[in-house]
């Protein structure tokens, strides 16, 4: 199932943030987007899942206008995780978890087998079964965030969109989120996923798309378009690439002034130049 994005144009109010962007994913892609604060990311993540009317332009699911669609049709299809998600403290993250099963529930909203082995399945797969019966407010930043995954999972979407996943988590539990995003989509969920860090984005994701002030500003795979340059043009601040020892791929760092890196060894002072004469 694709999910393609057609010369869509949003607004906050009389704002436009997003500008005519086009592209497609196709099913099985796990695609990062990337871009500075306030460029538009959620905006258009938003947007594709239906949460932001289109200004202009249009999302099609399969090539059918998503705004035609059933919600409950749609939320079987696709699943988004918005930016830190507020709320659902009180609740156990199998409750939170069993949230996820509302589009596939009836109108007596009565618990089924495969409700109940798809909340296990959920809690499974993210690591969180043996937290089953905490509340949300007794869990740990890392441990939340699996669980608000666990939830979105549980909705067994085809398609799934995840606003700054790794946000506010460890360097340890950012790979472990990226880990399981892998395994997800090695089981043929597509993945869509904001992401800050741009070494997570080349390390993880097979395509890699930018925005720059709502403007598409590059759409390829992490080695190709994940060039100083290039990332240069869309964060405004000079940046280095390195490659990764074990796999070559790209790991974009800032390139900060040398001057101000306390830890930077001291140049060494010129040769002294022979007396004249
Ligand atoms: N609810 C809102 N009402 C008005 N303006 C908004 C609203 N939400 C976002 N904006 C504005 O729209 C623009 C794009 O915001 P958006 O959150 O999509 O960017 P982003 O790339 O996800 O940013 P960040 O990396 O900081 O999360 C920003 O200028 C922001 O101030």
């Amino acid at each position: 199932m694709n999910l393609a994005v057609e010369h869509l144009t949003l607004a906050h109010g009389h704002r436009v943030v997003v500008h005519d962007v086009s592209f497609t994913v196709e099913a099985g892609e796990m695609v990062a987007i990337v871009g500075p604060n306030g460029s538009g990311k959620s905006t258009l993540l938003r947007g594709m899942a239906r949460l932001h009317p289109p200004r202009a332009g249009r999302v099609l699911l399969d090539g059918r206008d998503i705004r035609g669609m059933n919600s409950r049709h749609v939320a079987r299809v696709l699943a988004i995780l918005p930016q830190a998600p507020a709320g659902g403290l009180d609740l156990t993250v199998r409750e939170l978890a069993f949230r996820g099963r509302y589009p596939h529930q009836g109108l007596l909203q009565r618990v089924t087998r495969r409700d109940i082995d798809a909340v296990e399945w959920a809690l499974e797969s993210t690591d969180v079964l043996h937290l089953a019966d905490r509340p949300l407010a007794a869990l740990s930043g890392g441990e939340r965030q699996r669980a608000w995954i666990a939830m979105a999972l549980a909705q067994e979407p085809r398609i799934l969109l995840l606003d700054e996943p790794t946000t506010f988590l460890d360097v340890a539990h950012q790979v472990d989120v990226m880990h399981l995003l892998r395994r997800l989509n090695a089981r043929g969920i597509t993945i869509v996923a904001v992401l800050h860090d741009l070494a997570l984005a080349g390390r993880f994701t097979s395509r890699v798309i930018a925005l720059r002030d709502g403007r598409l500003a590059f759409d390829g795979p992490p080695s190709a378009v994940l060039q100083p340059e290039a990332l240069e043009r869309v964060f405004g601040v000079p940046m280095l690439v390195l490659a990764d020892p074990d796999t070559g791929l790209p790991i974009p760092i800032p390139r900060p002034d040398p001057a101000l890196c306390p830890a930077a060894p001291t140049p060494a002072p010129a040769p002294a130049r022979p007396a004249a004469g």
